[in-house]
């Protein structure tokens, strides 16, 4: 039985136009995707053959994407989507049944960073706040989802977390609390996701050239400040978070799971 599954995934791996769209047929969902990082995850999943839909909570963010993309001859479409709601969550599910007929691949990229400073001044608003956008909403998302991946024979699901959920952080240090619940549901969800042959993976950006590093990387003395601590010298930029995405959503990446990816230009990931 293994050695026939083997052969099945070897030759599924080795035809090089299937690598060249590896996601060819595939349909993807894309939160808070309408620019950074989550747009650029977008725009590779496109570019590698799925079909992709964008969201984030405003629409004209949402039609200015889904313009983008499509002028790349790109297959996409876009939908209002505040992951904390959970009728925005139904219809972008809707929305990708009706356009694409079908669900494989789930990358949960959305959150919010509401508060700064120690830990101990966090307000219970501020804090339920980022949990209920970070951490429930991204579970949410993957309960709701995973029947719709399951009727397809089975997919991925990536979640994005953060460097700051390893070594925390003194700026932002709540927000690194909910990264390090990501990490954790991550390896939580293997478990019941296996079985149904869904495989859970998650990306842990260190500091990406995106509006929401914007106070670090747009101010040059914290910038300075920051460099040192990265071995590549260099933030980051959002493409270089969307090949890793693209590879785990792929049959390329069939025996990873429960995986969380650094991608930090070599500052260290440890809890
Ligand atoms: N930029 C970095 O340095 C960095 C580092 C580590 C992790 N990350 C993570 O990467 C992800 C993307 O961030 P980015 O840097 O591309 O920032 P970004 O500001 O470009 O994107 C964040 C997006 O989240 C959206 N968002 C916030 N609350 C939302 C909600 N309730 N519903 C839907 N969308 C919502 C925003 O509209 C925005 O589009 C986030 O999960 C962030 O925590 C970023």
């Amino acid at each position: 039985m293994f050695s026939r599954l083997s052969r099945q995934i070897a030759v599924r791996m080795s035809t090089t136009a299937a690598r060249a769209q590896k996601l060819k047929g595939k349909v993807a969902i894309v939160t808070a995707s309408t620019e950074g990082i989550g747009f650029a995850i977008a725009r590779r999943l496109g570019e590698d053959g799925a079909k992709v839909v964008v969201s984030s909570r405003k629409q004209k963010n949402v039609d200015k994407a889904v313009d983008v993309l499509k002028k790349e001859n790109l297959d996409v479409c876009g939908i209002v989507c505040h992951v904390g709601k959970k009728d925005d969550r139904s219809k972008l599910i809707q929305k990708t049944i009706d356009e694409y007929g079908g669900i494989d691949i789930l990358v949960s990229n959305a959150a919010a960073n509401p508060t700064m400073g120690p830990l101990i001044n966090c307000s219970e608003d501020a804090w339920d706040k980022l949990f209920d956008t970070n951490v429930k909403a991204t579970f949410m998302l993957c309960k709701e989802i995973v029947p719709h991946i399951e009727k397809r024979g089975g997919g991925s699901i990536v979640i994005v977390s953060s460097i700051a959920g390893y070594v925390s952080s003194d700026a932002i240090p709540a927000y690194a609390v909910t990264k390090t619940a990501l990490l954790g549901l991550v390896k939580g969800l293997v478990g019941s996701l296996a079985p149904k042959n869904i495989r859970v993976n998650g990306i842990a950006p260190g500091l990406i050239d995106t509006k929401f590093s914007a106070a670090l990387t747009g101010n040059p003395d914290m910038l300075k400040m920051a460099l040192p601590a990265i071995p590549l010298h260099r933030p980051g930029i959002p493409v270089e978070c969307s090949g890793i995405v693209s590879f785990l959503s792929s049959e390329d990446a069939s025996y990873i799971t429960g995986e969380n990816i650094v991608i930090s230009g070599g500052m260290p990931s440890r809890l």
